[in-house]
């Protein structure tokens, strides 16, 4: 398969040792969107690069009529145009918060969690988040996928990085060398603390996540999430 890597930082990095351990072929890496040149000639787009370029980016993939993933976060506020934009040119896109497989049954377990304390009031529900010090975005994606999880299943209505109303689920986001990331959600009552986590070693899971992705989309149509890839939940 014909790789195209729009962004080549960390990730797109990890990305390519992957890609070319599974036999597939890098055929472009860039760090700005005016590189991105000959998309056509790619069998998948693999978007990871900054919150402001994504959107961009995603729609240079959908014009040239070649799938795209995208894991970029911080630019989920235009998710919807993206979904809108990729309908009317008939493209196929696949946005995940992450693409690793253990976070991804993390976000099951956390929707039981969530179900189950849905009826117990004496809770509450908060979030932490640690990531490495060069993160662009806060909170990450994947603790907003978390929260928007909650939100569903339970009364809490919103989540916030400030000081929390009694419908909000209080986030915290902390910054730490070297930390790939990190979620843990609880639940507090007077008498007792129950907490989920969720530990990343490193950045093979997401990466080995967003080639398997990749190999996945590459000849369908339309828009997908990574539910659709693993087939779970
Ligand atoms: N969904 C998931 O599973 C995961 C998502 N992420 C997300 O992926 C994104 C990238 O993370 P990471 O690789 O660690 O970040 P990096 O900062 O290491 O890499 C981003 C790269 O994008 C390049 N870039 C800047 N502008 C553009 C542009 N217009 N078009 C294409 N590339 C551009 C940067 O270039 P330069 O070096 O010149 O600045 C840099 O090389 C982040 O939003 C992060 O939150 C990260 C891990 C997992
Ligand atoms: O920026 C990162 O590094 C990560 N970003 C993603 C996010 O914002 O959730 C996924 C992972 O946590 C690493």
């Amino acid at each position: 398969m014909k790789i195209a890597l729009l962004g080549y930082g960390r990730m797109g990095k990890s990305i390519e040792t992957i890609a070319i351990a599974r036999q597939h072929d890098i055929i472009l890496k860039v760090k700005d969107t005016a590189s991105i040149t000959n998309l056509e000639e790619a069998d998948v787009a693999i978007d990871f690069s900054i919150p402001s370029a994504a959107v961009a980016n995603i729609k240079l993939a959908i014009d040239a009529g070649v799938p795209v993933i995208s894991g970029t976060t911080g630019w989920l506020d235009q998710y919807d145009t993206i979904t809108a934009y990729c309908k009317e040119h008939q493209g196929t896109f696949l946005y995940a918060s992450n693409f690793s497989l253990g976070v991804n049954l993390f976000f099951e377990l956390n929707k039981r969690l969530s179900t189950l304390m849905s009826g117990f009031s004496e809770y509450t529900a908060e979030m932490v988040e640690t990531h490495h010090t060069q993160k662009l975005d806060a909170p990450s994606g994947t603790a907003i996928t978390l929260a928007e999880d909650i939100i569903e299943k339970t009364t809490y209505t919103n989540w916030t990085l400030d000081a929390p109303k009694a419908d909000e689920i209080h986030i915290e986001a902390k910054r730490i060398e070297g930390i790939p990331g990190t979620h843990e959600i609880t639940y507090k009552s007077e008498i007792d603390t129950i907490s989920i986590c969720h530990t990343a070693h490193s950045r093979q899971g997401f990466a080995m996540g967003a080639v398997i992705a990749a190999e996945w989309i590459k000849d369908k149509h339309g828009i997908f999430t990574m539910k659709d890839v693993l087939n779970i939940g």
